[in-house]
């Protein structure tokens, strides 16, 4: 079916893409746009406040006309994050309990009462104060750095709720269905990476892939992500509602041996038949060539949604509040949502969420979903979380069939009934915007949905509900060779199928349903049909290296170089294990390059080998692979007299340090640190013994130092430090990237001591321009611009 523009479902404009990086401090606003007739008529006909609660819903209002508090979580592994939250607790939150602004006390940072292990935290002050008070343009500075280098999240505190529902291990294979900008998914990867050092970054033998349609914000996740790297993320620029099969060698038991008997009065036509089938057969018996669904234990659909509790922070949706916006985005959310529920393990678990408070886009979304997959329920989570106060999901809703919030239509029948032929042909809405009856809402405990509303904890609007595949005695896991045999497909043929869209992907224009077209009911999805992506399939015989180098026919323009997987001995990555002198446990035959030729020319990723296995079956172009794995070596020009060769990159460090034989670690002391902080280029020679000699001793090229803990002047370093030096003939280098230099320095030191502050500093004097991020008057980079 093609894709028509809808009339009746909007196409949200406040889609908040590159929201206002300033708009995490409060400023005075003026609250006479703050006034919108037809959200109030909606959410009154909605009773998300019931009725007689004349009070709350006066108090709602005002919440939603009131700025937001800021909010961050502090990120990485659990080790790190510690350890920085003590600072903030310890050295910040007494040094702003005393601070005052004109006369007036300004109230210090807290913890976020819900959130476990006090990891997130609220203030509440003006840019004003911000700028002006020396004890929170100190902590303001803190907050920017640490942000830089990834171990804080500028991120709405609810949400920091998704991630917390779906209780992601080390082991699971996770799935965010709509990652970009990625603060969610860097919160699933810190779980994956539970067991981390604040020094070694794990291999998990688990997955997550982050997947957006949005290409641009792909690239944004893997910007974001490449501050945490690890082995274990892919990144995937996919439509999630018709996100394709992921192929993986299968485990279930070989098929049946193929019958080579001929039978008594067979045609022609089926000897024919029968051959070809044992041909086909006789491909299965080789466990190589068998593959079986990928499927997840953990799934988000954190989908896109009309925004509206983000109204303290978009005054825009204010003014462009309409309920064509949330009837319009149904369809692709319930689409989302039931291509998830196709991708799970028995036992695993779908979270869904949206900073929508609209019934429409979450309980109506829920419900479908449910109806259409009874092997689904929804999870009980009222006893997680006591401190997080919330309202049950709702069991009625009145859909607004037009702009002027007409709800008066109980039913989807009743709304058809009402139109002229004419105009049933050309209405979006569908039977699914309406509630099931009250029986059937009851049953599937649309209770257990979670509201969060402004007024109940100073927070934006947002819902999740937690779904869970139960436990049944059908066969789940799709062997899809088999299901190509049994089919009488040619196993080593592609099956190409055209995904089915019944209504456009993206939401269509802003236009409400004055008429109708007969529309098809719920979208529901035929996973037949999903089974591929339009894009060619390599065919089961070709090896996949073959596929990823071609630029074959189909690839949708998708432009990613592809994936090639070195030989462990290639000379270039035998040359980084050799100077790095690693252990014979580094798994030197996961390492990958991105290039046409599949040569090592410049950069060497990391992947696991779930990772790799993936790459290795499905085409890379199929899949829309934008990334995988962590970056850990990178070439480097020697300098004057010396040959280029690679070097172990800031944030691959901690993901190789595991293998490198501890001998080869260089031990210094903070001193050295802050020289290698605070001068260009220093000279070996000039460094303190003993470390003048050992690394005179050393060879040019890449290395890495050791930081032991403990006190230096006024500095205090609290657990081991390992950094990336270079040295070059008669100099040394600290090889990490200037943001990651600023934070280290303010972290020992309090202040910025680093070549790129001063230089800063001296460009300010002599009225340059100063990039933002170097200065005070930076704002905190919200990672997170879409809740
Ligand atoms: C609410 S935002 C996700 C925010 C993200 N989970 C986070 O925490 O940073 C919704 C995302 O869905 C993406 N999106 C929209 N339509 C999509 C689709 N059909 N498939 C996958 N992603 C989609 C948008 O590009 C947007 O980045």
């Amino acid at each position: 079916m093609p894709r028509t523009k809808k009339k009746g479902v909007g196409k949200p404009k406040h889609k908040g893409k590159g929201r206002g990086q300033d708009d995490d401090i409060r400023d005075p606003i003026d609250k006479s746009d703050m006034h919108n007739a037809r959200f109030e008529a909606y959410y009154k006909a909605q009773r998300i406040i019931p009725e007689d609660h004349v009070e709350e819903w006066a108090l709602f209002m005002d919440a939603l006309k009131r700025g937001l508090p800021t909010t961050f979580r502090v990120a990485g592994s659990r080790m790190t994050a510690h350890t920085l939250n003590s600072t903030i607790g310890d050295t910040y939150v007494p040094l702003l309990s005393d601070a005052t602004f004109e006369g007036e006390r300004v109230p210090p940072p807290a913890r976020i009462p819900w959130y476990p292990e006090g990891l997130a935290w609220q203030f509440n002050v003006s840019k004003k104060v911000l700028r002006k008070s020396p004890e929170f343009k100190k902590f303001h500075s803190f907050l920017v750095f640490e942000t830089e280098v990834g171990n804080i999240s500028r991120q709405e505190a609810v949400s920091m709720l998704p991630p917390l529902f779906m209780d992601v291990e080390p082991h699971h294979v996770v799935m965010d269905m709509c990652a970009a900008p990625g603060s969610k998914s860097a919160q699933l990867l810190e779980s994956l990476h539970l067991t981390d050092t604040p020094t070694c970054t794990t291999t998990p033998p688990g997955l997550l892939i982050a997947n957006d349609s949005d290409h641009k914000r792909c690239h944004l996740l893997v910007h974001q992500s490449a501050r945490v790297g690890s082995p274990s993320l892919m990144v995937t620029n996919l439509d999630a509602s018709i996100f394709p099969i992921i192929r993986v060698p299968a485990t279930s038991a070989s098929p049946s041996m193929p019958s080579t008997l001929g039978l008594n009065g067979e045609t022609q036509k089926q000897k024919r038949a029968r051959r070809k089938k044992d041909k086909v057969d006789q491909t299965f018996r080789d466990p190589q060539t068998r593959t079986e669904q990928l499927l997840f234990d953990r799934i988000l659909c954190d989908v896109p949604c009309s925004g509206d509790g983000t109204i303290r922070k978009n005054l825009g949706i204010w003014k462009g509040w309409n309920a064509g916006d949330g009837n319009g985005l149904h369809g692709l959310q319930l689409r989302i949502l039931q291509r998830a529920m196709k991708m799970l393990k028995e036992e695993g678990r779908i979270v869904y969420s949206t900073c929508s408070m609209n019934p429409v886009e979450n309980e109506a979304v829920v419900a479908a979903a449910l109806k259409s997959n009874p092997e689904y329920e929804l999870v009980d989570v009222s006893s997680r979380l006591p401190a997080l106060i919330r309202r049950p999901g709702l069991h009625t809703w009145k859909p607004s069939v037009d702009k002027a919030i007409d709800t008066s239509f109980v039913t989807y029948e009743s709304f058809m009934d009402n139109l002229s032929d004419e105009k049933k042909g050309e209405s979006k809405m569908l039977e699914s915007h309406w509630p099931p009856a009250k029986k059937v809402t009851e049953e599937l405990h649309l209770e257990r949905c979670m509201r969060i509303y402004p007024h109940l904890q100073d927070t934006g609007g947002f819902f999740v509900a937690v779904l869970q595949r139960k436990v049944t005695n059908e066969v789940e896991v799709v062997d899809l060779t088999e299901r190509k045999r049994e089919a009488g497909t040619p196993v080593d043929e592609p099956e190409v199928k055209k995904p089915r869209l019944d209504v456009a992907t993206e939401p269509a224009e802003n236009v409400e349903p004055e008429s109708s077209v007969a529309t098809p009911s719920t979208p529901l999805i035929d996973e037949d049909v999903l089974m591929e992506s339009k894009t060619e399939e390599p065919t089961m015989s070709t090896p996949p290296q073959a596929v990823a180098k071609g630029k074959g026919k189909g690839d949708s323009g998708f432009k990613e170089n592809p994936y090639t997987y070195l030989a462990s001995d290639d000379p270039i990555l035998q040359s980084c294990i050799t100077r790095l002198n690693l252990n014979a446990d580094f798994p030197a035959s996961n390492v990958l390059v991105r290039n046409p030729e599949g040569d090592a020319v410049r950069s060497l990723y990391l992947t696991n080998g779930i990772i790799k296995t993936i790459v290795e079956h499905n085409d890379y172009a199929r899949l829309r692979i934008i990334n995988c794995g962590t970056k850990v070596f990178t070439k480097q020009d020697g300098g004057r007299g010396m040959d280029a060769s690679f070097r172990v990159l800031g944030e691959g460090l901690p993901v190789v340090l595991p293998y490198i034989r501890p001998e080869t670690i260089m031990d210094c002391d903070i001193g050295i640190l802050k020289t290698l902080l605070s001068v260009y280029y220093p000279l070996c020679g000039a460094f303190p013994e003993p470390f003048k000699t050992a690394i005179e001793a050393q060879e040019p090229g890449s290395h890495v130092v050791r930081f032991s803990p403990g006190e230096w002047d006024s500095a205090t370093l609290t657990h081991e430090l390992f950094l990336p030096i270079w040295k070059s003939n008669v100099s040394l280098t600290l090889m990490i990237d200037k943001k990651a230099k600023s934070a280290l320095s303010l972290r020992l030191f309090g202040e910025d001591v680093t070549v790129g502050a001063r230089e800063a500093d001296m460009q300010k004097k002599a009225g340059a321009h100063i990039p933002a991020t170097v200065t005070n008057d930076a704002a905190i980079p919200e990672a997170d611009i879409e809740v």
